[in-house]
């Protein structure tokens, strides 16, 4: 991570809502190339994204493959970027490679990343700036053990290993916090990364369908508002043949808790222009971020 905060200037996203996502890993990336590459060059919208971003598990099957099976090494060390464009991992290699070769800023989703984990492989989302350089890796951080009655019960730490660090990364247009999917139910994350001068935070996602219609919208909206910041959860299309078939409604979210863009349940491509005005005025009209009270709250973990 650095340390010199970004200057945040305008830009656009692009959001792959990415489909047939199989059982094949070569055709999961074949197919996860063409859609950065379509994404990447800005088709049907009026200007070629600075940033695309996948979904979690954007090379795997989720609950219909053993994950170590599909697991991957990713050589990651923090604040040392490195050209990722001959990578062993055929995941990254090809995001890097796709980055470069587009120049365009990627996060590629999340994979599952072995790295010394055998039987629990952690869920590990990498970036990559426009020279195929791998910039950041989040690991997810909080995973997903519920058992809602009538709704869904999975418990994720019987299969993933949790991460252990909170991560951001710099462009020339922002700073940019990570996280992935259940990592946006903890408020804290979004928070410390506002904190840290993130502008915009982005979480790779994978919802199910019964959280999805309780709170998709609700949670980003929330995170928004409560730090101020543009925020945006990428998922998977639906497909109702797996047996936990995503959400889908990939979103972008503006500081007002506005929503920018959505997509459908389909494999789609969906584009926001993020402007550093709506940021500016959000945070002037309504000063929280200046107004916090840190002097009473500030042991708040205790
Ligand atoms: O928080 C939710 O409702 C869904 C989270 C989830 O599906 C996951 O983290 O894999």
């Amino acid at each position: 991570m650095s340390t010199a905060r970004s200057e945040f200037k305008p830009f656009t996203l692009a959001f792959v809502q990415l489909g047939r996502i199989g059982m094949n890993k070569e055709e999961n990336l074949n197919h996860a190339r063409e859609m950065i590459l379509r994404a990447a060059s800005g088709e049907g919208h009026s200007k070629k994204p600075d940033l695309v971003v996948l979904p979690e598990y954007f090379n795997t099957p989720l609950g219909e493959a053993a994950l170590p099976d599909w697991a991957e090494d990713i050589e990651f060390e923090p604040g040392r970027p490195y050209d990722a464009t001959s990578s062993n991992s055929p995941s990254v290699k090809m995001l890097a490679n796709a980055a470069k070769e587009t120049g365009t800023w990627i996060i590629g989703g999340s994979i599952p990343e072995r790295s010394g984990q055998e039987d629990k492989p952690f869920n590990a989302c990498t970036v990559y700036n426009p020279t195929g350089e791998m910039v950041a890796r989040h690991r997810k951080l909080h995973l997903f053990d519920v058992d809602i009655p009538g709704g869904v019960t999975y418990k994720e730490s019987d299969h993933v290993t949790p991460g252990s660090t909170m991560n951001y990364f710099d462009t020339d247009f922002a700073r940019i916090g990570l996280g992935v999917c259940y990592d946006v139910r903890f408020p804290e994350l979004a928070m410390v990364a506002a904190r840290r001068g993130c502008q915009v935070v982005i979480y790779p996602a994978l919802f199910s369908v019964a959280t999805g219609q309780m709170h998709w919208e609700i949670l980003q909206k929330s995170r928004a508002v409560d730090n101020q910041v543009f925020m945006g959860m990428c998922s998977p299309a639906r497909n109702n043949e797996a047996k936990l078939p995503a959400y889908g409604y990939s979103t972008v979210v503006d500081p007002t808790g506005k929503i920018l863009v959505q997509a459908g349940e389909d494999e789609e491509v969906i584009y926001a222009d993020i402007d550093p005005a709506v940021f500016e005025s959000a945070r002037s009209g309504i000063p929280v971020t200046t107004q916090r009270r840190f002097d009473v709250y500030k042991n708040v973990a205790d």
